[in-house]
């Protein structure tokens, strides 16, 4: 890992906006769900799949990197006890709370998200009752580091039943080798045959949230599937997506999506 890699990172990081953040990766144009090309389809439908087996259950779920969004949570709160989100920025454990007090409008509308995530699902579910069923699983927001070799430092009782990440580790890592350590670093908190859902962007360098404009490790599919196969995983699934000439906005230069399905070997 190269300490001044990582130190430079985090000082990127301290101007990092949430809410320009979220105008410019969770509104229109991006926020589309009108045809299941566009990513937002694509993204939660991996997730309902994958949680639709019911293979991916138990007590806590850690999301690692959580930022200021809660969509990737939606399918999980079905099948698990206790969430827990997890962020570096204390403005973006600001947000998640927020949207978790909120009574009105205050925090960011995810309502979209969620309709979409119930549709998908075919439950039948009203998205008010997932929305409220989220908050309630929502229980802990603790700080992280994925940088550290125990990234929640004292706050973890016991390694999680699942983890889950939405593009974190290529977003907060100055290279390749800090991108596998930092995994390694979130497996200690995963217990032997848990499993890990994770989210990424493929080959991008750089993305901006307000004044901040962040460097990302830019990581090809096979990167992401080496780094898995080398920290003590078997992938179960693995899908990418490649971005839309429209979804290519300026907020950043991705090139796809990945999305991985791996299970820690006992
Ligand atoms: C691109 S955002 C991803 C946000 C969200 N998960 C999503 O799906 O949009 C990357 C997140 O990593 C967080 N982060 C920055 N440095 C970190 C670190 N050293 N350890 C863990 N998370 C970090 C940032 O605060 C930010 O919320
Ligand atoms: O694929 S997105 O357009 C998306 C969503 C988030 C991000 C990126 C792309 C690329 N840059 C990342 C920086 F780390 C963050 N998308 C936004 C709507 S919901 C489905 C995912």
């Amino acid at each position: 890992m190269s300490a001044a890699g990582v130190t430079a990172v985090a000082e990127s990081y301290q101007s990092f906006n949430p809410r320009a953040y979220l105008q410019n990766n969770y509104t229109l144009p991006r926020a589309n769900f009108t045809s299941e090309e566009y990513a937002v389809p694509w993204k939660l439908r991996c997730l309902a799949d994958t949680f639709a087996t019911g293979e991916i259950r138990g007590q806590t779920l850690i999301d690692i990197g959580t930022g200021p969004t809660i969509y990737q949570l939606l399918s999980a709160c079905d099948y698990f006890e206790e969430i827990v989100a997890t962020d570096y920025l204390e403005v973006n454990r600001a947000e998640i709370r927020c949207w978790l007090s909120s009574k009105s409008s205050v925090g960011f509308d995810w309502s979209p998200f969620i309709k979409h995530t119930c549709k998908i699902e075919g439950k039948g579910e009203a998205w008010e009752e997932k929305e409220q069923k989220l908050k309630k699983k929502l229980k802990k927001i603790l700080p992280i580091d994925v940088h550290q070799p125990t990234p929640l430092g004292s706050s973890l009782s016991e390694p999680a039943d699942a983890l889950i990440s939405a593009f974190c580790l290529e977003a907060v890592s100055p290279d390749r080798q800090s991108f596998d350590q930092a995994l390694r670093n979130v497996t200690t908190l995963l217990k032997p045959g848990g499993h890990f859902l994770m989210i990424g962007a493929l080959e991008e360098s750089f993305y901006l949230a307000g004044e901040a404009k962040l460097s990302v490790v830019p990581v090809t599919e096979l990167d992401v599937k080496e780094s898995f196969d080398k920290n003590g995983y078997r992938i179960r699934d693995f899908r990418s997506y490649s971005m839309p000439p429209n979804l290519m906005i300026g907020v950043d230069d991705v090139k796809g999506i990945f999305f991985v399905h791996a299970q820690k070997l006992a």
